[in-house]
């Protein structure tokens, strides 16, 4: 690519983008900046581990960089976009990462018609791995939404999706990688309680979710059909899903997705 970026945000998100962007070597590294509000010891920290361009003068990062990449927390949003605001240039293409927010409300903050594109992305990013959902503000063009679909292509997959749709992705996808980690926690403290060493459950069970997601991307198999393979009548893996289902394990997963998704909206209302 032939753009310069930057992040304004430096926390988990911008580094697992920053992390994947420089694995995929689509860009040399100069031609990515990190900037955040006061941290300059965490900006300088990135600028190091991955051989990038840290600069606090927004007026600098502005003029130096084609596509600037909002990746603060939504309360944070507001004071980031003052500080940069100035330094826009019509030419600028804004990207967001920022749960629950609008493009309408980031191109209003700019004051006019500043193209915005939504993204979801997650922090599978940092290995190339990224479930990254899309949407093009009303004033980005199909190029924006190209540029931030080759961006994005080297971090994992994208989907476009209708912005309505976004605060349902993340409840899905942008959260999703927490709930995985969270099921692991408790495979691993079940399989400790019953008597296993943590080093031997922890091997045990990451493998498992690596083979697990390995299966869903590579059989061409639903998980509906996966499961089935394992499970044999009357046997453990029946016993073990009874149990979930004892516990409403679908109920769970439904009240876990939909809280994350009015979250979101909430998020968003704050606007
Ligand atoms: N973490 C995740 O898995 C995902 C996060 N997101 C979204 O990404 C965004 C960032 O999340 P995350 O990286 O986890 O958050 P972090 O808290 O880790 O990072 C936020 C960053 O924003 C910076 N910041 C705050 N205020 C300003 C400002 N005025 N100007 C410039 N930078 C500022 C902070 O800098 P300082 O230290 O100087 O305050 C910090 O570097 C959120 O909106 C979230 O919804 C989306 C998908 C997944
Ligand atoms: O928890 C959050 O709000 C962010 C958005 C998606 C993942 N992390």
């Amino acid at each position: 690519m032939n753009k310069n970026i930057a992040f304004i945000g430096a926390g988990s998100m911008a580094e697992a983008i920053i992390s994947g962007v420089v694995k995929a070597e689509i860009l040399n590294k100069e031609q990515i900046i990190v900037t955040n509000k006061n941290n300059r010891e965490r900006v300088e920290q990135l600028q190091q581990k991955y051989d990038i361009r840290s600069i606090m003068d927004k007026e600098k990062v502005a003029h130096e960089t084609d596509i600037i990449i909002l990746a603060t927390k939504p309360y944070d949003l507001q004071k980031a976009v003052e500080s940069i605001k100035p330094y826009i240039r019509p030419n600028h293409l804004l990207i967001s990462v920022i749960a629950g927010v609008s493009t309408d409300y980031i191109s209003n903050l700019f004051g006019g018609n500043t193209p915005v594109v939504r993204t979801m992305p997650n922090t599978s990013a940092s290995i190339g791995y990224s479930a990254t959902a899309i949407s093009a503000g009303k004033y980005a063009t199909n190029e924006h939404l190209e540029q931030a679909e080759t961006l994005f292509n080297t971090i994992g997959t994208t989907t476009i999706v209708d912005e309505n749709d976004m605060h349902t992705v993340t409840g899905i996808s942008g959260s999703g990688p927490a709930y995985i980690y969270y099921l692991v926690e408790a495979m691993e403290k079940a399989a400790v309680e019953a008597g296993l060493d943590q080093e031997v459950a922890r091997t045990l069970v990451t493998q498992t979710v690596v083979g697990a997601g390995e299966m869903l991307q590579h059989s061409g198999e639903s998980a509906s059909t996966l499961r089935d393979k394992i499970t044999s009548p009357a046997g453990t893996t029946a016993a073990g899903i009874e149990a979930l289902d004892q516990h409403h394990f679908e109920e769970t997963i439904r009240q876990c997705v939909k809280s994350a998704r009015d979250r979101s909206i909430e998020l968003g209302e704050n606007e």
